[in-house]
């Protein structure tokens, strides 16, 4: 059973293109929640445009189930489900003005003209393109063509929006512009979206939810915050942003060992000496004197990057310390870094997000990571 608000629900999903392939996805389970912005996020062949295929109908899974609203879709055709979706290179018709793009699907589907008239019109101005009715669209800038698609996709009520990279043609500016635009309209709209993206920085910004994807499995889901303050694994730490990751032992609970050291941490539910690996952001080192801080480190590199500075270190078991500050350094010169224990986080290694699952529950309620 699932949650009266719950809007899609995959069950044990498994997609297999080809038989001496592995699955491109993998027993995948999740649900998504009516009205909210998810994203997919992880690199390029992880199985994202996949997912969207599937929920779009637009491909079959070879195992497993699909749920839309709470009912069984797995052999619904495409036309048949509320989902509609904008792809990466926006498929307008070159020969038909913006009016007769959006208006596309609601000629299929054989509305009347006025009836026509009235939803085209609403859903261009959802997309702040009233007016722009009979341009052609060789005429609409990147930013325009994009708000066209979207329109497209919008006019026919969806209750699910899936767009597959769609601001990846455009360039940085425009780029930012369309994901404030983007997260606005799923405000105004209140439908869900289901955004695709190997761009974490994009993914952190919009998303009510993310799903970091890595070979065929769903890594970890969380808020963009959760996300990247607990990463669940090296994948997750290292593809969200620049992340020291360092191996370890887990001595005890709330005592971890790295780079020759103790250190007090928040972590716990781990084996006695269980090895691991342990993520501390950049954001989170704080220079010091040679003499003060938790660490000493010798400065190997510095580049100023307009907000902070990056400086890149060595401690002296050869581990390599990033750090982001608006202090400069020296390259060459001796200095401490510092850490709160609550930047120390600490992950089993290789460990995905049902395994971490399975974890807590066999410490019978005890909770592990932080
Ligand atoms: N129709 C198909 N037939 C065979 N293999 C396919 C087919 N579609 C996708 N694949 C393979 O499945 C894997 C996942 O593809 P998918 O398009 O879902 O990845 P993606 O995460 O969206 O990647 P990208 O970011 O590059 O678009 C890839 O290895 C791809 O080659």
């Amino acid at each position: 059973m699932e949650a009266k608000n719950t809007i899609i629900r995959f069950e044990n999903v498994t997609k297999q293109y080809d038989a001496d392939e592995p699955p491109v996805l993998d027993q995948v389970s999740f649900e998504m929640e009516k009205g909210k912005f998810y994203t997919l996020l992880g690199p390029s062949g992880c199985g994202k445009t996949t997912i969207l295929r599937l929920i779009a109908g637009l491909t079959e899974p070879t195992s497993g189930n699909i749920y839309i609203e709470g009912k069984l879709v797995n052999d619904l055709p495409a036309n048949k489900r509320k989902v509609n979706t904008v792809f990466q290179d926006y498929a307008l018709f070159p020969h038909l003005n913006v009016f007769e793009n959006v208006a596309f699907g609601l000629r299929i589907k054989k509305l009347k003209e006025d009836v026509i008239e009235k939803k085209v019109k609403e859903a261009l101005r959802f997309v702040n393109l009233e007016g722009y009715e009979n341009r052609e669209i060789r005429e609409m800038s990147g930013g325009q063509k994009q708000r066209v698609a979207i329109a497209r996709a919008i006019v026919n009520e969806p209750e699910v929006l899936l767009l597959d990279e769609p601001l990846s043609a455009l360039d940085l500016k425009l780029r930012t512009e369309m994901q404030y635009e983007l997260r606005e309209l799923q405000r105004r709209l209140g439908i869900t979206f289901v955004f695709v993206t190997h761009d974490q920085e994009e993914a952190l910004a919009m998303s009510d939810e993310i799903f970091v994807i890595n070979k065929g499995k769903i890594q970890q889901r969380g808020t963009p915050t959760d996300i990247y303050d607990e990463p669940i694994n090296r994948f997750v730490a290292d593809f969200i942003g620049e992340s020291n990751i360092i191996k370890g032992t887990m001595i005890e609970d709330f005592l971890v060992e790295f780079a020759g050291k103790r250190f007090p941490c928040v972590d716990r539910g781990f084996l006695p000496n269980e090895p691991v690996e342990v993520v501390i952001r950049p954001e989170d080192l704080e220079i010091t004197a040679p003499d003060k801080g938790k660490l000493k480190v010798r400065v190997d590199s510095q580049l100023f990057r307009g907000v902070h500075y990056e400086i890149c270190c060595y401690d002296e078991n050869g581990n390599e310390w990033l750090i982001h500050s608006t202090k400069k350094v020296k390259v060459g010169d001796e200095i401490g870094i510092d850490f709160a224990p609550e930047a120390i986080h600490v992950m089993r290694i290789g460990e995905t997000e049902e395994e971490y699952g399975r974890r807590l529950e066999s410490y019978g309620g005890v909770t592990g990571g932080n």
